[in-house]
Order: structure tokens, then sequence, then C-alpha cells
């Protein structure tokens, strides 16, 4: 071996995307602040669709299998074809497969989710629109939280990207459509935002608004590059929500939703399970420090067991089997 002083060739750190407009936004800027604080390594995108991306013409809470989105991204990262892959948090499953982690969340955007009109709706709000208005989403959280509130109002699905979903609301195939703010924010087109719903109308999604970043475990090298984007108040909120979703989901999709809000160093996680009809809900708030956040996910999700929630999911259970 030469003792002579050799220029390491550049390491190039591979990172996977999904294609789709918003995935790519959201992965160009992971790349673009990395490369900011690293000048000394480049960073290469390779891109892939999953099968989320594949099968549109399902309904998402029928297909709704765990890593519909992440998936293909996965095997790659355990191929080691690429070193992590960037996610919007709220479609990342949370349970990993074995290897994987989630090795940074960053900063949030608005968690909420928001009503986007069709034109000729232009004066009204979420509680003003016509009974009979169509109403777009494919959420079953947004569907059963919506129906709950307004059943004067008809819920279709609705599937593909965002600018798929736009276009179908502009066209007129729906009066209204739910979007995460969050999206529509990253992709230049907040004016879209009509009305953002309170979080008494709508508790968000899991996640909601986050970008995750899954890597190998303990991938030393590649975690800390990640933590120089990680964004510690988003992360304590989204690893409650997390842990009151994985002990409520078995498998199943099931509607879902949350709040947190981080004071001083008090977490304080609200969360909602719902039937699939809109008709029984079961809601509650645990608070603590937020170094506890885990514990404070796993207990609200014991409470609401205790308070109804266990019927609930006994009853979506057995719903997917018959
Ligand atoms: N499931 C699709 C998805 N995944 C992430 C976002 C939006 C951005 C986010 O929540 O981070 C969306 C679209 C939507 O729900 O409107």
């Amino acid at each position: 071996m030469s003792t002579s002083a050799v220029a390491t060739p550049t390491r190039t750190i591979r990172i996977g995307s999904r294609k789709s407009q918003l995935a790519l936004v959201q992965t160009h800027w992971v790349r673009d602040e990395l490369q900011k604080h690293f000048p000394e390594l480049s960073f290469e995108v390779k891109t892939m669709d999953t099968q989320g991306d594949k099968v549109l013409d399902v309904s998402l809470s029928k297909i709704g299998d765990k890593g519909l989105f992440t998936q293909e991204l996965e095997n790659c990262m355990i191929d080691g074809e690429i070193d992590f892959a960037v996610h919007s948090l709220k479609d990342l499953p949370t349970r990993l497969p074995a290897g994987l982690m989630l090795g940074c969340v960053t900063e949030r955007e608005d968690p909420a989710d928001a009503l986007v009109v069709h034109q000729q709706h232009k004066d009204k709000q979420i509680d003003t629109l016509p009974p009979g208005a169509i109403i777009g989403t494919s959420s079953l959280r947004r569907l059963a939280q919506l129906r709950h509130h307004y059943p004067h109002l008809s819920f279709k699905d609705i599937r593909g990207n965002l600018n798929t979903r736009l276009r179908k609301l502009d066209e007129g195939q729906y009066d209204g459509i739910i979007l995460a703010v969050a999206g529509l924010e990253r992709l230049g087109m907040g004016d879209r935002v009509h009305q953002i719903l309170p979080s008494d109308v709508s508790l968000h999604a899991v996640g909601q608004g986050a970008l995750g970043i899954e890597c190998r475990e303990g991938d030393e090298e590649i975690l800390a590059l990640l933590k120089v984007l990680e964004h510690v108040p988003t992360a304590q909120r989204c690893y409650a929500e997390r842990a009151f979703l994985r002990e409520l989901e078995g498998g199943c999709q099931v509607p879902i939703g949350v709040n947190t809000v981080l004071e001083a160093d008090t977490l304080t996680l609200s969360g909602i399970v719902a039937s699939l009809d809109g008709q029984q809900m079961v809601r509650g708030t645990v608070q603590g420090p937020a170094t506890t956040a885990e514990a404070l996910g796993t207990q609200l999700a014991q409470q609401l067991r205790g308070e109804g929630a266990q019927a609930i999911l006994d009853e979506i259970t057995a719903m997917n089997r018959a």
C-alpha cells in the first residue's frame, strides 16, 4: 500500500425519492440543504415509482397496504443502491422493515387540512356548502370526520397526484376537495387553500406536513449528515403522533387523527379514532414532558381503547375480514 497522500475520491451519497412533483420538490430541498452543509460531498437523486404511484384506479383505502409509497425505496436501501430515502412522513409506516430506521424529521409546515373549492363556491366555507355538494377525498380520516360534522355533503373518492386532483376539481368533477396545506405550500400553490379546516372539524394525519428521512439502521455516516436537518420540536411531536398510531393500528386502515402542541417543554397530544361512517368518535388529550413523547402517544392510545376505540377497531377488522 502506498503511503503517499492520495486524495479520496469524492464520496457520492445517493438519495432515493418518488417521482411525483411534490416528492421531487421535497427531495431536492433535502439535497440542496445537505450540499450547503457538506460542500465536499456529492449528492445524487435516484427516483422510482412505488406501488402507490402505479395503482391509480383503486381507492387508497382498499389497497391501503403498509408501505404503499415506500417499499420500493426501502428495498433499494437494503440492497445498498441508495443511502437514504426522503418521504412525506405521513406516508411512512410506523413500523419499518428490519435494518431500516427513521433517521431524521425535518421542520414541519402547517400540518392542517385545507378545503380547496371549485370557483363557483368561492363565497362558501365548509359549513355553508349546499346540501349534496361533492367533496373529494381518499382519506378515511378526512371522510369520517367530515361525514360526522357535515352529513348533508356527499363524498367521492379522488386519486392521483396534487395536480391531477386539482384538475379534476377545476373540471367540475367535485365541488371541493380536501388536501394537506403543506403539500400545496411546498408546490407554490398556497393560494389554492380556500379554508384551513379547524382542528375541531378535522384532526390531521400523523406526521402530516413533515418530511421523514429513512436510512439504514446504525449507518453512522449518513445519520451524522441527516442530523443537520433534524428539527427537534417537530420530531418530538411526530414521535408522539407515531407512537399513538403504532399502538392503535393493526394492519388495517383506521380513521385516526391527531394534533400536537409544544409549549416550552410540555407536549400536548390530542387524538381521535372514528368509525368509518363518522357516527362514533373517541377523542382525548394527554400532556407531559416532550422528552417522553413516545410514552405519551402510547398512553393516549391505551386511554382511547378503554373509552370505545377498541370497539371501533374491532368493527373495522371484522369488516375487512368479511
Ligand atoms: N398521501 C398523499 C400525501 N402525502 C403527503 C401529502 C401532503 C404533504 C404532507 O402531509 O406532508 C399528501 C397529499 C395530501 O394529503 O394532500
